[in-house]
């Protein structure tokens, strides 16, 4: 088939080879954490435990218990919102509308589950389902790429993502042909990036607490912590929902495979290792240790939430008193970037406090193991693979006055080191 994009557009990820091979990796990866985390040694880089059959994956009432699941996160999308946000302008010069009601599905959420427990929903079962529901959610999401994929087929050429339309079956089906799939109003990659996956990322640490509790009496303070750091993060994130419209998955990345698999199984189940590897191997955490541990997640936040915020403000508008005193670079294109604040320290200061974050929800599994740091090995990759990708876009669009950029701020993530 021939090529549908530019002729210069990069293959990504390793071409159709890479692509194929991170298909069966991610999920392969996946399991091997579920399992790990669960056996007595927990190695990392040592072998699995056991191979499960399908008698141990597959599970009729997991499967059930997912679709409930993102039945329920679609009805609550569909809740009317208090208010609705206008995305980036598309190839043909049009907005998509999005609701912003994300903090309210979470809040109703939790009325439910709480609900849900007063009548007896036993939430301490759930760590037993975890491997069958990780399958259902990968069989899931196999199935909707494919839906994707097809949907992209009969889509207009306008609604196409910039990458992931080589023409190469596997390439594009893991990048994703069309940029925002929608049925009506319904956004499916919107929906996706910070519904499902993400609550069910923090309830399924809530479960491991439960069980945590109904075996120990009571739940570790280091369970404690990993919980309530990565619920802020997860509030944060839907506290912050309209940010999204402007990350590179929403305004550049088609929604393929890469996202589908990420937003809905990756997040839930190996963003939850922590407390999974908690459950079955409690460390014991002194109250000083815990309050360092505090205060890293903290100057992490503070830096993260400080620079996602001062982007965002200045993206709407200029203007506001609390970034008009900010010195900017002029491009082009008519928009400016910012040269001094947090975006004149590195390039990517939003990526330097989520990194001191990650280490903050892995080091109160103590020291002993490595399989907890994975999220931070993982996402250190995956930082500086992504801000790779945003500086060859950055260079794109603004050129001159990104090399000015680059010269002004030399560094991308990590001051005096990268
Ligand atoms: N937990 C997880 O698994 C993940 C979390 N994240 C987090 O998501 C958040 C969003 O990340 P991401 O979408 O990758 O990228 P950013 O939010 O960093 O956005 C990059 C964009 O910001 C704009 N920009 C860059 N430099 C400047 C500047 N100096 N002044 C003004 N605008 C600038 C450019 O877009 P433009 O000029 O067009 O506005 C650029 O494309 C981050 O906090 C990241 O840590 C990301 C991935 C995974
Ligand atoms: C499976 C692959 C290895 C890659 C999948 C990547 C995805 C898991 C991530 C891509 C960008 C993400 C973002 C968040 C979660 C992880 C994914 C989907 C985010 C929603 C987390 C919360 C943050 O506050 C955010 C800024 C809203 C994040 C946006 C990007």
């Amino acid at each position: 088939m021939a090529s549908l994009q530019g002729p210069r557009a990069p293959l990504e990820f390793g071409g159709p080879l890479g692509t194929a091979a991170l298909l069966l990796l991610l999920p392969a990866t996946m399991f091997h954490l579920l399992l790990v985390a669960r056996s007595g040694p927990a190695r990392l880089l040592g072998p699995p435990p056991y191979l499960p059959g399908l008698e141990v994956l597959w599970s009729p009432r997991a499967l059930l218990l997912l679709l409930t699941w993102l039945g329920l996160q679609a009805a609550l999308y569909l809740l009317p919102a208090r208010k609705v946000a206008e995305g980036q302008e598309l190839k043909d010069k049009s907005r998509l509308c999005y609701p912003i009601n994300g903090f309210q599905a979470l809040v109703l959420t939790a009325l439910l589950v709480g609900l849900g427990v007063s009548v007896g929903l036993p939430l301490g079962a759930l760590p037993e389902m975890l491997l069958p529901l990780a399958f259902a959610a990968t069989i899931t999401t196999f199935i909707f790429s494919f839906l994707l994929y097809m949907k992209a087929q009969v889509a207009p050429a306008s609604a196409l993502a910039p990458g992931g339309n080589s023409g190469n079956l596997i390439y594009d089906f893991f990048l994703g042909r069309e940029l925002n799939p929608r049925i009506c109003s319904f956004d499916f990659k919107y929906f996706c990036e910070l519904r499902p996956g993400l609550i069910g990322w923090v309830f399924i640490n809530l479960a491991l607490l439960v069980q945590e509790a109904e075996q120990r009496g009571s739940p570790s303070l280091a369970m404690w912590l990993v919980n309530g750091f990565q619920l802020l993060y997860v509030g944060d994130a839907l506290w912050h929902e309209e940010a999204v419209l402007t990350t590179m998955d929403i305004t550049h990345d088609g929604f393929g495979f890469m996202l589908a698999f990420g937003d809905l199984a990756w997040v839930p189940f190996t963003y939850s290792l922590q407390a999974q590897f908690l459950l079955y191997h409690p460390q014991p955490l002194g109250l000083p240790m815990a309050a360092v541990i505090c205060l890293i997640n903290a100057i992490g936040y503070y830096i993260f939430r400080g620079a996602n915020s001062q982007k965002n403000t200045f993206r709407k508008n200029p203007s506001d008193p609390s970034v008009s005193g900010l010195e900017t670079i002029p491009t082009a294109t008519g928009r400016q970037l910012l040269v001094s604040g947090w975006w004149g320290m590195v390039r990517h200061p939003n990526y330097l406090g989520d990194l001191i974050m990650a280490l903050a929800w892995s080091l109160p599994c103590g020291v002993s193991h490595l399989l907890p740091y994975f999220y931070v090995l993982y996402f250190t990759a995956l930082l500086v693979h992504r801000e790779a990708r945003d500086e060859r876009q950055c260079l794109q669009k603004y050129g001159r006055a990104w090399h000015e950029y680059c010269r002004r701020v030399p560094y991308r993530i990590l001051p005096y080191i990268y």
